[in-house]
Order: structure tokens, then C-alpha cells, then sequence
């Protein structure tokens, strides 16, 4: 699916309603519909609503539910911030029809607040939305204060007053915060961005019939994978298939009490579908790694019991991954820079081969093209250098990608997949019960098995990082957030990928 930026959309607004044809004024209303649509399957009509409208068309939208909620037999108090004589056609408009029905109380300055609201209301945010140009100041700013500070369950609508759709707040700008967001249409690029979370909430999309042939046409960058972005990645698995298609993939991983990381690895890997797994494995694993997954072909390596160094050669593999609990001895950084030249085909670069490599940049050039780096932010940072805001973390992964023609995996919890294109594409599975030692170390196995399986590097990408995420999820159903692990993520993996079948 595609994301749009604020102009975009407005542009795609602009389409629709002169080819569709449709007035701007009905499709204002179709949006308020469908809010409303969405509010009453949420929030029950025995609670008193307040609206609080700027006099954009994100107000309009505000007094359209003011008065859609109404007829639904909602007690709704509709108040206008009003800032100047006139608002948008649409908004003015909507405010006739609303005042032909109840009346409706203006705000205009700082001594008019606190206003009074019921201890069981419910807030709807309608005074700025994607028109929003400049942070909020002066009386919206102490409006807005106010409703936060109300702390009642407040729903924005389209967008969370004061956030931007598509560009970095200031540490101190007003925003709304709320529980939730009901935005029209598609999500906004600042939904996905983990520092936005108290200023988006849950959020939801409601399909206003914005002209799909123009929602084809306008290109864009950004995109989310959903179930069907995702279905339409997965390669059919044959009846005469034998393990040789399936390719042999191989995980370099563990050192002494960080075993687990390479059972879990390469457990992830045998689940996500590789015909053969080995394990490149330091010799104090060698029993644990053969005990735990017979089926993992085990090889020990360096003379050192406690971590792995001097690869053999590694020719033969499909696939390789590294980096799961590897550590970052100076003999296993040797034999990793050993590798990285001798490489060729794509690899998984994740945890201390990440941090390996940041401290060794010369192999940045010599890596084998496509190859995919998986770090979580603070990883990042040490590959690129510390980044100042979510905008700017994407923008260096976007950078980082086309220079060194890679895959960047910011992982996180829409972790954004990063090709060397230009293009991002966020995730939309997965849950906070991930949030675990052990979670990074899966998805490394289910990348490195898809590359094995002659998946390329952006589909094996968008593909794992969705089924790691809906492994997740499916674990968090069986084991709640709380108690899941990473082993019950991967023994979902299975189910995962049936249910991405069946979508
Ligand atoms: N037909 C359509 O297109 C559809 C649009 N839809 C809805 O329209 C929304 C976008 O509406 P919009 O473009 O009118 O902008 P909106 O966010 O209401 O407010 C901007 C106003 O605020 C002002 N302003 C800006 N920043 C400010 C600040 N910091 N502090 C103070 N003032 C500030 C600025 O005016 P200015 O002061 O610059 O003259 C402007 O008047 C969108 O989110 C969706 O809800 C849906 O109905 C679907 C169909
Ligand atoms: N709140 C969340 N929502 C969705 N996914 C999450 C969330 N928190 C963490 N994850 C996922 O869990 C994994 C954690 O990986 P990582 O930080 O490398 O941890 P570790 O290697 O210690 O398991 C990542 O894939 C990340 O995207
Ligand atoms: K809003």
C-alpha cells in the first residue's frame, strides 16, 4: 500500500472531486460519515461527546460529526476555536447546517478557559488537520494545552492537532494527544514514527473513495506492507519440491553465554522454510546447538572454545547470516572481514556484525551487493552516527542504502524496511511482546532462509519482517504480550505463513 504525503493527498482530494465528480462539500461529508461510522461501533452514545473545530476543513469535518452524531441521538457540545472572520467554504457551510440545529459556543480568547465538560465526556479533536503549516502558538496552543490536560479519552480526527503529517515537530510544540486517531483515507507517515506515539494513539483508516486511478498514478516512496502487500511476495511452494530447491542456508552466530541467540537464529531459519540449515557456531555450543535442533547441521570453528574465528570456506552456502551473539572478538572481526570480501551473494548482517562493521567502514565497500543490515535504532546510530529525529533516522538508512546498495531493516515498532532504491516500507504486524531478547535474533533466521530460497533481498525483506511480526502476533494471542518468547514467535512461524496463504 501506498503513503502519501499531506500535499499528495490534498492533490488526490483535488482529483476526486473534480473527475469523480463529486462536491467538495459531499466529500467532506462522506469523510464525516465515515468517522461517525467508526465512532459508534467504539464509543457508546450514553457518553456525553464535545467537539472542539478549527475553521479548516479539518473543523468542517468537526461540525458535519457534530451534527452526524447528533442524528445518532449522541448529547453533543460543539465548540469553533475561533482565530479570524471567515473559515474555508466547506467549514462555513457545515457551520450553517450544525447552527440551523443547536447552537454552537465560539472560543476566542484564554480567559474563556477552562471550559466546563462533563466527567465522562468524550473529546473530538477537529482543529487542525493535514493544513496544519506552522507550529501551534498563542490561544490554540493554550487550547490545546487544556485538552490535554483534561485527560478525558480524546479521538482526533484525521490527524492529532498540531502534529505534522509528514515533517519533524519541535521537542516543544502543543500537540494533541490522543487515544486515538481516525484518519481519512490513508495513515500519515508521521503514524509510523516511534516518537509520535502519545500524538497518535490506535489509529485507523476509513476509505472516503478518493479516485483510484489517481491513487495509481501518484508515485511515491513510502509505502506499508499489509496482508496483501505481503501475500502477493510469497512464492508457491511445489509438491515437487526436494530440499536441494530450498537452498542451504547458514547461520554465524553465538559466543560464550549467547548461545541462545545462535539456537534461536537458526531454530527461525529451519521454520521459515530453509531446505538446510547449518550453524556456524563457537565449540562450547557444539553439544547445546545438536541437542536443541537435531535437525541443524552443526560446525564449530577457531580455536578459541568461547567464540567463533577462522571461517572455513563458505562457498557452498545459499545463504549466510550473521551476527546473533556473535561478539566482537578481534579474531571473529578478522574472519567476518575475511568473509564480507570473499562474499558475493547477498548476506544478513545483524547485532555485533552490525557493530563490527561500524567500527570497521573499509568493509562497507566491499560488502556484496544487496546485502541486508537489520539494527535496531541505537545499532543504527553506531553504523551511521547519532541522528536527531525519526525524519532524519529515515533519511540516513535511505542514504546509507543507495550508497552502499543494501537493505536497511530499522527495526522497531513499525520497523521500516529501507531499499537501496529510495523506496521505505513500513510493517504493519508485530506487538510490544516482541520487545524481548531473542525477537532480533528470529528474524535474522527468517531473512537469511527466504534469501536462501532465492527470495531477492528487498522481497525476502518486506516478506520476513512481516511474517516475523505476524509470528508475533500470533504468539502474543497464545501466550499474551507478557509471557510470549521468541521461541513461541518462531513455533508460530508455521501458522504465519498459512494464514499469508490464505489472505
Ligand atoms: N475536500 C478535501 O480536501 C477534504 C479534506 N478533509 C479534511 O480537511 C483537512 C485539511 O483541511 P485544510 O487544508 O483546510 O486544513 P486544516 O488542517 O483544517 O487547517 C488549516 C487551517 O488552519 C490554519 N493554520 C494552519 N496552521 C496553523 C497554526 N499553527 N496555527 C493557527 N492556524 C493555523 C490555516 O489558515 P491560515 O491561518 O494559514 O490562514 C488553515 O485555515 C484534512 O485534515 C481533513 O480533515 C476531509 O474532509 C476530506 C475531504
Ligand atoms: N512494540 C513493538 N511492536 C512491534 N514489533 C516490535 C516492538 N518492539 C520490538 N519489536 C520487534 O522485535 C524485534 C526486536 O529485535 P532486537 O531489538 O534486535 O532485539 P533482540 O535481538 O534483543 O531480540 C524487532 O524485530 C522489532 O521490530
Ligand atoms: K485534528
Amino acid at each position: 500500500m501506498k503513503l502519501f504525503t499531506a500535499e499528495q493527498i490534498r492533490a488526490l482530494d483535488r482529483y476526486t472531486i473534480e473527475h469523480e465528480p463529486i462536491a467538495s462539500i459531499d466529500l467532506m461529508e462522506r469523510a464525516a460519515q465515515a468517522f461517525t461510522d467508526w465512532f459508534v461501533q467504539h464509543y457508546p452514545a450514553s457518553r456525553p461527546v464535545a467537539i472542539f473545530c478549527g475553521m479548516g476543513n479539518n473543523g468542517g469535518d468537526g461540525l458535519a460529526i457534530a451534527r452526524l452524531l447528533q442524528a445518532q441521538r449522541y448529547t453533543v457540545q460543539c465548540f469553533v476555536m475561533k482565530l479570524k472572520a471567515q473559515g474555508s467554504d466547506d467549514f462555513e457551510t457545515n457551520l450553517q447546517r450544525l447552527q440551523e440545529l443547536t447552537t454552537v459556543t465560539l472560543l476566542e480568547r484564554a480567559e474563556q478557559l477552562p471550559v466546563a465538560l462533563p466527567d465522562d465526556a468524550l473529546l473530538i479533536d477537529a482543529l487542525f488537520g493535514s493544513g496544519l503549516d506552522r507550529p501551534v502558538e498563542g490561544f490554540p496552543a493554550q487550547l490545546i494545552q487544556f485538552l490535554n490536560r483534561t485527560k478525558l479519552p480524546t479521538v482526533a480526527v484525521d490527524i492529532a492537532s498540531g502534529l505534522f503529517a509528514d515533517r519533524p515537530n519541535g521537542s516543544g510544540d502543543v500537540i494533541v494527544k490522543p487515544e486515538a486517531t481516525f484518519s481519512f483515507q490513508f495513515p500519515k507517515l508521521a503514524f509510523l514514527l516511534p516518537g509520535n506515539a502519545q500524538y497518535v494513539g490506535e489509529w485507523y483508516v476509513g476509505d472516503i473513495g478518493l479516485h483510484p486511478e489517481v491513487i495509481q498514478q501518484t508515485e511515491t516512496s513510502w509505502f506499508y506492507t499489509d496482508a496483501a502487500a505481503a501475500r502477493a511476495l510469497l512464492q508457491p511452494r511445489t509438491r515437487f519440491s526436494h530440499k536441494g530447491n530450498f537452498g542451504r542456508a547458514l547461520l554465524i552466530a553465538g559466543s560464550y553465554g549467547k548461545i541462545g541467540a545462535a539456537v534461536l537464529s537458526a531454530h527461525a531459519c529451519l521454520r521459515a522454510g530453509a531446505g538446510l540449515t547449518s550453524a556456524l557456531i563457537p565449540q562450547c555450543g557444539y553439544k547445546i546447538m545438536q541437542t536443541a535442533l537435531p535437525e541443524v547441521m552443526v560446525m564449530t570453528a577457531g580455536s578459541n572454545k568461547k567464540i567463533v574465528s577462522d571461517f572455513p570456506p563458505l562457498g557452498a552456502y545459499d545463504a549466510i547470516g550473521v551476527g546473533p551473539g556473535l561478539g566482537k572478538d578481534f579474531k571473529t572481526a578478522k574472519a567476518l572481514g575475511g568473509l564480507i570480501e570473499k562474499m558475493i551473494s547477498p548476506m544478513v548482517i545483524d547485532a555485533d556484525a552490525i557493530n563490527l562493521t561500524a567500527e570497521n567502514q573499509a568493509w562497507l565497500a566491499k560488502l556484496p551487493r544487496q546485502s541486508i543490515f537489520t539494527p535496531h535504532p541505537k545499532e543504527f546510530e553506531r553504523l551511521v552516527g547519532p541522528v536527531a529525529n525519526d525524519y532524519e533516522r529515515l533519511a540516513r538508512a535511505k542514504e546509507f542504502a543507495q550508497r552502499y546498495q543494501c537493505v536497511i531493516v530499522l527495526k522497531g515498532a513499525y520497523t521500516a524496511v529501507v531499499l537501496w532504491n529510495g523506496e521505505v516500507h513500513f510493517n504493519t504486524t508485530g506487538n510490544p511482546g516482541m520487545a524481548k531478547g531473542g525477537s532480533g535474533d528470529a528474524l535474522t533466521g527468517i531473512l537469511t532462509a527466504l534469501l536462501a530460497q532465492e527470495y531477492d533481498s528487498a522481497t525476502a525483506a518486506k516478506l520476513g519482517v512481516y511474517l516475523h511480526g505476524a509470528a508475533g502476533d500470533l504468539a502474543a494471542q497464545h501466550n499474551g504480550m507478557i509471557a510470549m518468547t521468541a521461541t513461541d514467535l518462531i513455533e508460530q512461524l508455521g501458522h504465519a505463513f498459512e494464514q499469508l496463504n490464505h489472505a
